[in-house]
């Protein structure tokens, strides 16, 4: 998966954490959750523990959106083949279909292809009926992926919000509020265009703690949150929206729009939602592996979030610790963590979240024998070409140049000329952040 595997696969310690890593990501690609999660057996539709008679309907429609929404259709078309009838997914990642069309858009900011393919796939939404059966496709990477500017808004107010609540670092709960409040489609209102038809959510989480209105900002789950809340987050990071946001928002929240739907929206009494893969998926499965090859695997936790550069502080005083007192582990061990790094961006560099740990984590370090990769598994971190990044104790040869760099948020080129870049291309899947940490007393 790796492209430059062999030259990162220095020692055995190295290899593991790239065997992880790889053993992560693919436990997460679509193909392999379909297969262990959905089924079609006698006309029956098996999602989960889920059973649903394909005979009480006329139609199946595959609509969604996100990083990995292209093979998710993919998967669906080989099991469901035939049955599908007719369907439109937008992805970054675009896949020949046959049943259902694949729009390309652009992530993390919305492009106007993927505007016209969310225009499209609303038409299809809204054309449903009682006899139709909705499988909705939910993946990480839909709240760009889906932009349907709402009212006389713009893509281009959409696109410049995005951007700047990116950069100040907003959690993404409070950037999803934000865009539910910007959207015809976000916030339960892709489930209130295909009402009455049933709809089946079939959710890839990048999201910790798998908040359903969070993942794509839920587009067939209830919303909580409210146009005051969409303001709020504005002023928290002190941002000046552009001007039509403003008034967006404010005549939402003079009852102007309607607001998002909640759970007692009658649309909601016909739709189920399934998360079929998320960060643990990735985490077990790397687990796992650890385990096979003799190592005590730990994992630390699905939730970690926060600034990177302090988040790989934690993980370096945790392995000191290990090697130091033997807990919370003792080594040979794996400790294996998920959630999602942030970066508040205040200088104009190049690189991400998981490049900002691996930096920070290799300026941290200064045991031998410790060993750390991380990864976004999307195979996108930033805005790079790069994954994540490998590192040990030994990575850096001028220090403080790298320090230099971490504080620029211009990590990349520092992990370029130290090889340490870790470089897949899209992966095909998205359950946020991963990390490995291989631990050995030397
Ligand atoms: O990546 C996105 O689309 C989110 O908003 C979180 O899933």
């Amino acid at each position: 998966m790796f492209a430059n595997r062999a030259a990162l696969a220095a020692t055995s310690e190295h290899k593991l954490v790239l065997d992880c890593l790889e053993a992560g990501i693919r436990a997460a690609h679509p193909q392999s959750v379909i297969e262990r999660t959905v089924s079609v057996v006698d006309n029956t539709l098996h999602v989960g523990e889920r059973e649903y008679d394909l005979d009480d309907y006329d139609r199946l429609l595959v609509l969604g959106g996100g990083n990995a929404a292209g093979h998710v259709a993919a998967a669906l078309e080989t099991c469901l083949s035939d049955r599908i009838d007719d369907g439109l997914v937008v992805t970054d990642d675009p896949v020949s279909l046959s049943r259902v069309s694949c729009v390309e858009g652009s992530h993390p900011i919305p492009d106007g292809s993927a505007v016209s393919g969310t225009a499209e796939l609303l038409e299809l939404a809204s054309d449903a009926t009682t006899d139709d059966l909705v499988l909705s496709i939910v993946t990480g990477g839909g709240s760009a992926l889906l932009p349907a500017p709402a009212g006389t808004l713009t893509l281009s107010d959409v696109q410049a919000v995005t951007e700047t609540l990116l950069r100040a670092g907003a959690t993404i709960g409070e950037i999803n509020t934000v865009r539910k409040h910007l959207s015809a489609i976000k916030g339960g209102r892709l489930a209130v265009a295909a009402s009455p038809a049933d709809v089946i959510g079939l959710v890839f989480s990048d999201v910790v703690g798998n908040d359903l209105g969070a993942v794509a900002s839920g587009p067939v789950s209830p919303d909580p949150t409210t146009y005051g809340d969409a303001q709020a987050v504005f002023d928290r990071y002190t941002i000046e929206p552009p001007e039509p946001v403003v008034r967006h928002l404010k005549d939402g929240c003079q009852g102007g729009h309607p607001e998002t739907p909640t759970e007692d929206h009658p649309a909601f009494a016909s739709v189920d939602v399934h998360v079929l893969a998320d960060n643990g998926t990735a985490l077990e499965s790397a687990a796992e592996v650890a385990h096979e090859h003799g190592y005590e695997p730990m994992i630390l936790s699905s939730h970690v979030r926060g600034e990177a550069s302090e988040i790989a502080k934690v993980h370096v005083g945790l392995a000191e610790e290990a090697l130091a007192a033997k807990r919370p582990v003792e080594p040979p061990a794996v400790v294996l963590s998920g959630g999602e790094a942030t970066v508040t961006v205040s200088g104009d560099g190049h690189g991400g979240p998981n490049q900002e740990f691996a930096l920070s984590a290799a300026l941290e370090l200064d045991a031998a024998g410790v060993v750390v990769g991380a990864v976004d598994t999307d195979g996108i971190d930033g805005n790079t070409d790069a994954a994540g990044a490998l590192v040990d104790a030994e990575l850096l040869d001028d220090q403080e140049s790298a320090q230099a760099g971490l504080a620029q948020n211009d990590v990349y080129p520092h992990l370029e000329a130290a090889e340490a870049l870790l470089r897949s291309g899209p992966t095909g899947t998205n359950v946020n952040d991963l990390r490995v940490m291989v631990i050995t007393s030397t």
